[in-house]
């Protein structure tokens, strides 16, 4: 807004932000209300220094490949009621055309609903269900909820008032979806292969402990920011993917064949897809890492200078507060490192051209100790 902003382009010195000085870099710079008086702001996202260094931590194995692989079955089920739900739609009403969109994210909501939370939303059946209201009021806030939201990053005395920049019935829905959950699960000895199964053993594990100054209290409201920021970090991202990566496989005949090809190859050597099986599908991957090359969820990425800092090689000195942006979505469409950058082309992705293309060139998911979270090898 009215603070000057540094854009870095060059994948050489941003390496430096983003992964060699670090420590430097460590915060993005944004959300300055306080946890304290906004619990569901005191997620990974937007918090700071050392707090945040101790949160990733503690959360970092909450997302390995193993964790996911148990989540699965949980995602095929999602799966399976999407194609269940779209052949009774055309079924029903004869018509071949369908808002993608629209199904994309209701599945997306379906996944994480049932891998971060333990529960079927099941929007896809129920388009209305209240869980879906509360992402909208998210996704699409009032106009009230933008100003202050504007006003807070343009007067940063703000953070003195008591201004939410959530709804506050947001805050209350998670807020008492995650406690009655957990003290749920907890009287009934419920374990469910989900994230909120994994970050209420890390607040038991606690219990009766006194905790060394590295660790994070692992309470009902810090679990219910970063519930809240696992949905949304992860909903409306895979679900913009999708959407995109459909788009361009209409567009693209010969591309979709070549990949239906591929899966229904795989589907007949191997049986059920599994999380190992899809991991197999190469032109998947190729397809995948297109659509978000053409279409990152962030269009670019955000740090701000903790120390003074000399930018390698150049004659800038960055002082304390130097907002920076990386600019994902221009870096993504240069042609200097993808050529034709407008067309839809998987083989961009082939391990040769991967090989040949700079580093640091392609950050759909960020880079760096700060980068995203869910992004799973
Ligand atoms: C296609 C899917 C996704 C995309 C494209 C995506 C993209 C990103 C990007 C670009 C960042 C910022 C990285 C940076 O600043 O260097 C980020 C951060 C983050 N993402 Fe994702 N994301 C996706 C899925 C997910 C999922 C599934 C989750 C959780 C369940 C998640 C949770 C987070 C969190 C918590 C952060 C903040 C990390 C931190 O500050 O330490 N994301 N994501």
């Amino acid at each position: 807004m009215m603070t000057p902003k540094l854009m870095v382009t060059d994948p050489e010195l941003y390496k430096y932000i983003l992964i060699k000085d670090f420590d430097h870099f460590v915060d993005r710079g944004m959300g300055e209300l306080d946890a304290k008086r906004d619990p569901i702001a005191g997620h990974l996202f937007l918090s700071k220094g050392e707090y945040w260094k101790r949160l990733r931590n503690k959360l970092s194995p909450t997302f390995t490949s193993g964790k996911i692989k148990y989540m699965f079955p949980l995602i095929k089920k999602c799966s399976d009621q999407l194609i269940t739900t779209i052949r009774k739609q055309i079924g029903e009403s004869k018509q071949m055309s369908l808002e993608v969109k629209d199904y994309c994210a209701r599945y997306t909501t379906d996944v994480i609903g049932t891998t971060a939370f333990g529960i079927e939303i099941n929007s896809l059946e129920n388009p209305d269900s209240e869980f879906r209201q509360v992402s909208l009021l998210v996704m699409k806030p009032s106009v009230l909820q933008m100003l202050k939201a504007v006003l807070s990053e343009l007067i940063p005395l703000i953070k003195y008032l008591n201004l939410k920049i959530f709804d506050p019935r947001i805050s209350q829905f998670f807020s008492n979806l995650v406690k009655t959950n957990l003290s749920y699960r907890e009287k009934n000895n419920i374990k469910r292969d989900d994230f909120l199964n994994i970050m209420m053993q890390l607040q038991i594990a606690q219990r009766g402990k006194t905790l060394s100054p590295d660790d994070v209290e692992m309470t009902d409201d810090v679990i219910t920011a970063q519930s809240f920021v696992f949905f949304f970090g992860g909903y409306e991202t895979s679900s913009s993917v999708l959407t995109f990566c459909l788009y361009e496989l209409a567009r693209n005949p010969d591309i979709q064949s070549t990949l239906r090809q591929e899966i229904m190859a795989t589907k007949k050597e191997e049986g059920e897809l599994t999380y190992e099986i899809c991991h197999k599908m190469s032109y998947l991957d190729k397809v995948t890492k297109e659509a978000l090359r053409m279409y990152p969820s962030l269009p670019q990425l955000d740090r701000i200078s903790v120390k003074k800092y000399k930018l390698p090689n150049t004659d800038l000195t960055l002082d304390v507060g130097t907002k920076i942006s990386i600019p994902t979505f221009a870096i993504h469409y240069d042609p200097e490192y993808y050529p034709d950058p407008e067309k839809f082309d998987p083989e961009r992705f082939s391990p040769e051209n991967i090989e040949s293309r700079p580093h640091y060139t392609y950050l759909p998911f960020g880079d760096g100790p700060r980068n995203c979270i869910g992004k799973i090898l």
